[in-house]
């Protein structure tokens, strides 16, 4: 849900000055974050492993005091009114909270209770939760039961039941397979359009891409870019021309050389990559086919090519000069549940 288009300011659900954080061993995790995330947006957090995501969500959900600056979360102040906010936000971690002996209801019950839900208000409560994340039909079945992305959208929905006004998702899908990613990213999105304000870190790009409204990239500490994806695939400079070619890395330096010193394309950004070499420029798409005549004339074997528009790991690529590393994708868990506990693997 994208904020209000107007020139009405929308409350801010994350405000942040100046944070840093350094950890007993002297680590920086966080040096000097400034960020703002209005009311209602679906705001997505990236950046390489160790680069300071969880650390950020844990100073914002309270769970770590920052060492420097300030940080306002629902209007609260981390420092001066923890209580607040642990009341008003939902906090979805890395690993998933719920007790693998309760049932989907019970589970949704105890976080009822945990977070002070009004014993009149609960059933209600508990059915909406139920439906929202579709595990209506399974209500009584034990959490050990679950497949991975089962349990991923009970642990959303226990996050959910004090109705917090922003949540934070950290990770949320990691190890899941497509279609587990991509049902949970239907929950989110309805979350998010009835008005709650997403904060979510992801190693997926693709995941970023097609929820976010806007992203912060993170890098040792600090943030590097921040915009809409499309906003941050025009800074990109171009579109991208992937070409494989036959032969080793001689080969490929070759290559490389040859487009960047090719005149069509005087703003071009080359890299190599595992199967030959990458060619980020505004003109490819016109002389894109020019290059592959100069290469052949230089006696190099073109053996496919591919002309398209930036990705986000493009844009990745450019700033973190890194590819994300996302190596759990080939995790695989389907969305049935499992027989015996001992089969699902979280
Ligand atoms: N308890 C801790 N004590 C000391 N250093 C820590 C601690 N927790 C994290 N770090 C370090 O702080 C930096 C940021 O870690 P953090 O977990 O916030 O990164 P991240 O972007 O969330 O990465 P990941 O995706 O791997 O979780 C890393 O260098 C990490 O090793």
């Amino acid at each position: 849900m994208s904020p209000p288009n107007s020139t009405e300011t929308v409350p801010a659900a994350v405000d942040v000055e100046g944070l840093e954080l350094v950890y007993g061993d002297g680590t920086a995790a966080v040096d000097g974050v400034d960020m703002t995330v209005p009311e209602g947006e679906f705001f997505g957090f990236l950046g390489p492993n160790g680069a300071g995501k969880t650390t950020t969500i844990k100073v914002l959900s309270t769970l770590l005091g920052p060492t420097s600056g300030t940080v306002h979360v629902n209007g609260f102040d981390v420092r001066t009114e923890p209580r607040k906010i642990r009341e008003t936000i939902g906090y979805m971690a890395q690993e998933t909270s719920i007790d693998p002996e309760l049932t989907a209801e019970e589970n949704i019950r105890f976080a009822c209770e945990a977070y002070g839900v009004p014993r009149g208000d609960r059933d209600q409560r508990v059915d909406e939760l139920l439906d929202l994340v579709d595990l209506a039909d399974v209500a009584d079945k034990r959490a050990e039961e679950f497949s991975g992305g089962m349990k991923k959208r009970l642990d959303a929905a226990t996050a959910l039941v004090h109705r917090p006004p922003l949540v934070f998702l950290d990770e949320p899908t990691t190890g899941l397979d497509p279609k587990a990613r991509n049902r949970l990213w239907d929950y989110f999105r309805r979350i998010n359009d009835r008005g709650t304000t997403i904060f979510l870190t992801t190693q997926y790009l693709e995941e970023a891409d097609q929820l976010c409204d806007r992203l912060a990239v993170i890098l040792d500490g600090q943030i590097v870019a921040d915009g809409s994806p499309s906003n941050l695939k025009r800074r990109v400079g171009g579109d991208v021309l992937d070409l494989e070619l036959d032969g080793g890395v001689d080969v490929r330096a070759r290559a490389a050389t040859i487009a960047r010193e090719f005149e069509a394309f005087p703003d071009a950004t080359v890299d190599e990559t595992d199967e030959g070499i990458t060619v980020t420029a505004e003109s490819v798409r016109q002389h894109g086919t020019d290059l592959l005549v100069a290469l052949r004339d230089a006696g190099l074997t073109v053996v496919g090519f591919n002309i398209r528009a930036p990705t986000l790991d493009d844009v990745f690529l450019a700033i973190t000069g890194d590819t994300v590393d996302a190596e759990s994708t080939d995790a695989v868990e389907d969305e049935t549940p499992a027989s015996t506990a001992s089969e699902v693997s979280q």
